[in-house]
């Protein structure tokens, strides 16, 4: 393991009931974990696994919750400063020195689900400031029976699949064991296209909250990291009206595109130094921010695979991704 690896790609610290459940259930080489596991329809690692057991036993949802939900890089720590500074604005007005943001990483303010179920399992949720802002990379299908039946609020964030697959790569190229850190990226967008993938099948992740947010818009709102970066300041009021903020400024939404920037944040101490609790190093989150970036890592061919099954996974959805 490289010394920036991920808590989450460990197998230590597993429960007897964990390891019970993880020798019944159907499992693959992985090339970011060596084992993968897969659990109600989707691949998990051992510890994430464990959380999000956890998290399911044990996490009772609140009216006022509100939980973002996205496939790993697809947006998660902009949309979590984003949504952030949005409902703290009054605590914490955008244009102060002191905001949280400049300090701190965006993870570290917004807890991590099945990341803190895996991590501090005796975490006080209850302790969490109203309304709680939580996000998770669990699928519908997976989410505990009390945030579907309660009226919490649901972001869920997607990432066109060729840019979001191109970010996990050079992601997972810095935290992977050398085990899996020469996997050929072509086995790995194969992987990606069949769904044998952490938290995969990307393409049922997606239509499961796709669908969820046409049939009950009151309770998911979908948004794509794609229209964020085209039109930020118009999807921050879409966010703020599906969570009833009440009236927001024009001033405030420009504030909140700002700090919340790429180029903003990643500047930013907190962002370039420093290591979450579970040993990624903040500097991770933050790479290239670009729509389209996916060019300089995916030959045509592997592009073209990846758009096929992206057009037959999404075909007669209205979901597709152009870029
Ligand atoms: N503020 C802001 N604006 C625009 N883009 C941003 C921002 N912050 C992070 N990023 C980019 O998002 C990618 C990381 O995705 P996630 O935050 O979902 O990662 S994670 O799941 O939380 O590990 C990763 O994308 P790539 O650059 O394509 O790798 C980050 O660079």
């Amino acid at each position: 393991m490289s010394s920036s690896s991920s808590s989450y790609l460990r197998d230590e610290d597993l429960t007897q009931e964990t390891r019970d459940l993880i020798s019944s259930l159907p499992s693959e080489k992985g090339w970011l974990v060596s084992q993968m596991y897969q659990f109600q329809g989707r691949w998990h690692t051992q510890a994430l696994l464990q959380g999000l057991l956890q998290y399911q036993k044990h996490f009772e949802a609140k009216d006022s919750d509100i939980i973002l939900v996205t496939n790993p890089k697809s947006g998660t720590t902009w949309l979590k400063a984003l949504v952030f500074s949005l409902i703290n604005r009054h605590k914490f007005p955008v244009s102060s020195g002191d905001h949280p943001l400049l300090v701190t990483n965006p993870h570290l303010l917004i807890p991590f689900l099945e990341g803190v179920y895996y991590e501090s399992p005796n975490f006080d949720f209850t302790e969490l400031p109203s309304p709680r802002l939580m996000n998770t990379h669990i699928s519908l299908l997976s989410l505990p029976e009390s945030v579907k039946s309660s009226s919490c609020k649901i972001v869920y964030c997607c990432r066109n699949p060729k840019d979001m697959f191109v970010s996990l790569w050079h992601f997972g190229k810095k935290l992977a064991s050398q085990e899996t850190a020469d996997y050929p990226i072509e086995k790995a967008v194969e992987a990606f296209c069949q769904g044998k993938f952490i938290g995969g099948p990307f393409w049922d992740h997606v239509l499961e909250y796709w669908y969820a947010s046409l049939e009950n818009p009151n309770k998911v709102l979908f948004v794509t990291y794609e229209e964020l970066k085209k039109q930020t300041g118009d999807t921050i009021k879409r966010i703020a009206e599906f969570l009833g903020c009440g009236f927001i400024e024009e001033e405030e939404v420009g504030g909140i595109v700002k700090l919340c920037s790429f180029e903003s944040l990643s500047s930013l101490e907190a962002n370039r130094e420093g290591k979450l609790p579970n040993g990624v190093e903040t500097k991770a989150f933050f790479r290239k921010g670009e729509v389209g970036g996916w060019r300089d890592t995916l030959s045509e061919s592997l592009a073209e695979e990846i758009d096929r099954t992206m057009e037959e996974k999404f075909q007669g959805s209205g979901l597709k991704f152009s870029c």
